[in-house]
């Protein structure tokens, strides 16, 4: 039996879909990573498997419970971080982890054991008020509060959104800890280098789901020949590639852009002599191997068929 499965489900909100006949199947132990853009309709999604929505139409089951029949059932099934601040900010972080655990008819003590690890970075300051931790330790408490009453399946929504490199790596390793245990995880993100430590990756856009794959399947999958360019004038430079008749794109990627070509082999050498007939300075070019973002990229704007 699937952990999750998601058929045919959609949802418009004033005619304008938000979800688009969403298929899915996520297994029982799996930490799967939904991917894509603000708007790409994750957070409906999410909110439409944590019974908190009702789908247009389609399905969904979460451990074998129907999200819209069974939803009271379902609700002590499933752990849910949404995106935004989910804590009580004028509670302190025992008075929060206290009432969510009362909420779900558990007590701390109780399932303590599921949270220790992760609590126990909070416990010197559990008598602090929510509202005054700092980005990382609002996350940890509020994925105990997801926590604390032993849920079959974790929804984490944007976890990391908003919080410093370190922080962010911490908490990866922690959802990596609590899989490791059995926990199901479905968890979406905008950052393309968490995607790489799920098991599994769906790519979103604009209510569409257009890949699943592991990460590394992913990248496999992208053959065009890739290059990193930088020169002195980045603007032109970015006018100047695209307008270039062997690229296929060229966008931004950190301080570097990434060009991928159209067709036929071109070296780096004969990009460099295209950017040198038009006097660009300080031009540096290497070919570099695809990550999740290109291949994502690549999914997302798809070459126009030649006519
Ligand atoms: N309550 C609502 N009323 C109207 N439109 C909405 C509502 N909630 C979401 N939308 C729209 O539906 C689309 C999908 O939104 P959703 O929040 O599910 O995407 P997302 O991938 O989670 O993005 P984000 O990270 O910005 O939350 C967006 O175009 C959004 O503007």
């Amino acid at each position: 039996m699937d952990a999750i499965l998601i058929e045919n489900v959609s949802k418009s909100y004033g005619g304008v879909p938000a979800v688009a006949d969403v298929s899915l199947a996520i297994r029982p132990g799996e930490l799967f990573g939904l991917i894509g853009p603000d708007g790409a309709g994750k957070t409906t999604l999410f909110k439409i498997l944590v019974t908190l929505l009702l789908p247009d139409q389609g399905r969904a089951t979460v451990v074998g419970r129907d999200v819209v029949r069974d939803y009271k059932a379902l609700r002590q099934l499933v752990g849910y971080m949404p995106g935004r601040f989910s804590l009580y900010p004028d509670l302190s972080v025992q008075e929060n982890l206290a009432f969510f655990a009362t909420v779900f008819g558990t007590t701390i003590r109780q399932n303590y054991h599921l949270i220790q690890e992760i609590y126990s970075q909070l416990e010197p300051f559990k008598n602090r008020r929510a509202g005054q931790l700092s980005g990382g330790m609002k996350q940890k408490l509020a994925l105990c509060c997801a926590l604390i009453h032993k849920p079959e399946v974790l929804f984490l929504d944007e976890p990391t959104t908003g919080v410093d490199a370190v922080s962010r790596r911490e908490f990866w390793d922690m959802l990596r800890q609590l899989n490791q245990r059995g926990l199901t995880t479905l968890v979406s993100t905008p950052y393309m280098d968490e995607a790489g430590r799920c098991d599994r990756i769906a790519f979103m856009q604009t209510g569409n789901v257009l890949a699943v794959d592991p990460p590394s399947v992913i990248t496999n999958r992208f053959r065009k020949p890739l290059f990193a360019v930088r020169a002195a004038d980045t603007y032109r430079l970015i006018q100047e590639l695209r307008q270039a008749p062997f690229t296929e794109s060229c966008y931004a990627f950190g301080e570097f852009l990434h060009l991928t070509i159209r067709s036929g082999a071109v070296t780096d050498h004969q990009i460099g002599q295209y950017l040198l007939d038009r006097d660009h300075q300080a031009i540096e070019i290497q070919p570099v191997q695809p990550g999740i973002e290109d291949t994502f990229m690549a999914l997302m704007n798809p070459p126009e068929p030649a006519v």
